[in-house]
């Protein structure tokens, strides 16, 4: 081709375009929202860069709950934390509203064919095989793993504590501990397996899933976000392509990690496999999917590699965000004490009527009488919903209902929204819990109280738990919410039964990065990755 022909095909490539965005653009163009800072960057750069919350709540207190941004080269997509177009979005049962192609080709260059990857039919199929084995009873059943786990982090804790040095207190980085409880709760609840990451953080299946999100997205450049952008312009297939060949240690550990998860998950599913036909199938998740997908339709059963791909799925999506859920938890009752004592009184005294029936430990059902505990674990969540945005690209054109009107730009009020297919929209799981329209003009602080007080009965509940959104909501929410629920209550029982948590008082800051999820920090040690740092004295009350 010489240069002539080139210029053309550019030309005409710019035109094409410029054509393109115009015709798709149009209807939301209206749509009040911050001032573009970069036609290249679009507000993608200032999202990553500020601080969790701080985003969100600019949008929600100049524009309300829906408003427009731009993405890259100025293209325009939603924002939006509305519950009735939120719930229009996820609650639909077609996929009109699906993840991003580049979203699902990178979730599947680290998971496969799991059910995070994939859409459609293959997800509908998927999700009907597996939900069974998330059910209440399933997922209660699962809570003497979780004591295990929780009992570990606590033996460890008194351990470091009991050095003569300590003098009845230490300084820990919580997270740090969490990452590795939480994927020891993920072993041993989703596969009865033993990853032993409390005890040995050296073996390198632990390493490889230590602080994975941030090492390959947390220290993003504006080349890499921008060619992110691009991608979506990209035939399918080459972003993954890229991904391959990309010679970073973050992203070569997520390619090792890969051939691990999928070493040990194949191991795994033959050892239930042989347990099922011997008649001596366990509780954990991976013995019910085994056996449910077994009894499935022939139709719908999954084969081996997606089988392999689902438990690399609950190993990536259950490990990372209960581990950052646990951190803020234990971060925000260090910050309110008299929330931590208050959770300390309701532990103590649901304790005294335990012995009193004659058991010496907590059972699951007992945390259900306990009231502020429910509480806490409810306003931690609407606060630190950790997973903090959902992209969603639309199909087809669609008619977007809105609960409150809009006043556009040229004073043109809407009721509902007419939305172009392939406008990318973000559905902010964070803006929603956060808008005061739901939750109250105090929406923004951490009161657990809030929840006593609620008539908890919604009529269209949006999200799957309370009506949060957390978890998300719709044929897409969270399969793991409650097994994640209960592993949050667990560890905060067994942790403020015999520990004081207060802020260490060095004067280091802690911020909320945004790399995919919600994540501390210590500003100016932003290089070690994730950390948060608390006081924790063992206390003398047992
Ligand atoms: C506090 C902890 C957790 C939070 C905040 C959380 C949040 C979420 C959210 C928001 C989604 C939707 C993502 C999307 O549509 O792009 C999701 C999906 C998912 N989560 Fe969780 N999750 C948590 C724990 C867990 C646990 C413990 C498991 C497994 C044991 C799990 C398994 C999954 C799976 C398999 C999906 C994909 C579901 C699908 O696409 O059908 N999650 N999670």
């Amino acid at each position: 081709m010489d240069s002539r022909h080139a210029t053309l095909a550019i030309s005409v490539a710019f035109v094409a375009y410029t054509w393109y965005k115009c015709r798709r653009t149009s209807s939301i163009s209206d749509i009040p929202g911050p001032k573009n800072p970069s036609w290249i960057y679009g507000h993608r750069w200032w999202w990553q860069s500020e601080e969790a919350s701080v985003v969100e709540k600019r949008i929600l207190e100049e524009y309300g709950a829906v408003a427009r941004y731009n993405g890259s080269l100025g293209e325009d997509r939603l924002f939006i934390a509305d519950p009735q177009a939120i719930y229009h979005i996820l609650q639909g049962t077609s996929y009109l509203y699906e993840k991003p192609r580049v979203a699902m080709e990178m979730l599947a260059l680290v998971l496969d064919k799991g059910l995070a990857s994939v859409g459609g039919d293959a997800h509908k199929r998927q999700r009907r095989v597996i939900s069974p084995a998330f059910g209440l009873v399933e997922s209660k059943a699962l809570y003497p793993y979780f004591a295990r786990c929780a009992n570990s982090i606590v033996d460890k804790w008194h351990e470091a504590i009991s050095t003569k040095e300590s003098e009845g207190a230490v300084v820990i980085d919580v997270h740090s501990w969490f990452a590795k409880a939480t994927l020891d709760a993920i072993g041993a609840g989703a596969f009865d397996y033993d990853f032993g990451a409390v005890e040995n953080t050296d073996n390198k299946f632990t390493k490889s899933y230590t602080n994975m999100t941030f090492a390959a997205f947390g220290r993003s450049s504006k080349g890499r976000l921008l060619m992110m952008e691009l991608f979506k312009w990209a035939p399918a297939g080459f972003g993954t392509w890229m991904m391959e060949r990309d010679k970073r240690p973050a992203m070569v550990n997520l390619r090792e990690n890969r051939t691990y998860a999928h070493e040990v998950a194949a191991k795994l599913i033959e050892e239930k496999k042989q347990e099922l036909e011997g008649g001596t199938s366990g509780k954990d998740l991976l013995s019910l999917l085994v056996k449910a997908n077994s009894a499935a339709r022939s139709d719908w059963r999954l084969d081996d590699e997606e089988i392999v791909s689902q438990v690399r799925t609950i190993m990536f999506a259950g490990h990372e965000t209960t581990a950052k859920t646990l951190t803020f938890a234990l971060w925000e009752l260090a910050k309110n004490r008299h929330v931590q004592e208050k959770l300390r009184a309701e532990i103590t005294e649901t304790l005294g009527r335990i012995r009193a029936r004659g058991d010496s430990d907590f059972a699951v059902d007992d945390f259900d009488s306990m009231p502020y505990l429910l509480a806490v674990g409810k306003e931690i969540l609407r606060i630190y919903p950790v997973f903090m945005e959902l992209s969603r690209t639309l199909k087809k054109d669609d008619v977007l209902p809105l609960s409150k009107p809009i006043v556009g730009v040229s004073g043109k009020v809407y009721k509902q929204l007419l939305v172009p297919a392939g406008t990318i929209l973000t559905v902010s799981l964070l803006a929603y819990n956060l808008n005061k329209d739901l939750w109250g003009p105090d929406a923004y602080e951490f009161r657990p109280e809030r929840w006593l007080d609620m008539n908890e009965t919604f009529e269209s509940p949006v999200g799957v738990y309370s009506n949060l959104l957390t978890f998300s909501g719709g044929n897409r929410s969270c399969i793991g919410w409650r097994f994640a629920v209960i592993e949050m209550h667990t560890f905060l029982v067994a942790l403020v039964r015999h520990f004081d948590f207060s802020l260490p008082g060095n004067g280091r800051e802690v911020r909320k990065m945004r790399p995919g999820l919600i994540t501390p920090v210590i500003v100016g040690e932003e290089h070690k990755g994730p950390q948060l740092l608390l006081k924790v004295t063992a206390l003398k009350n047992e």
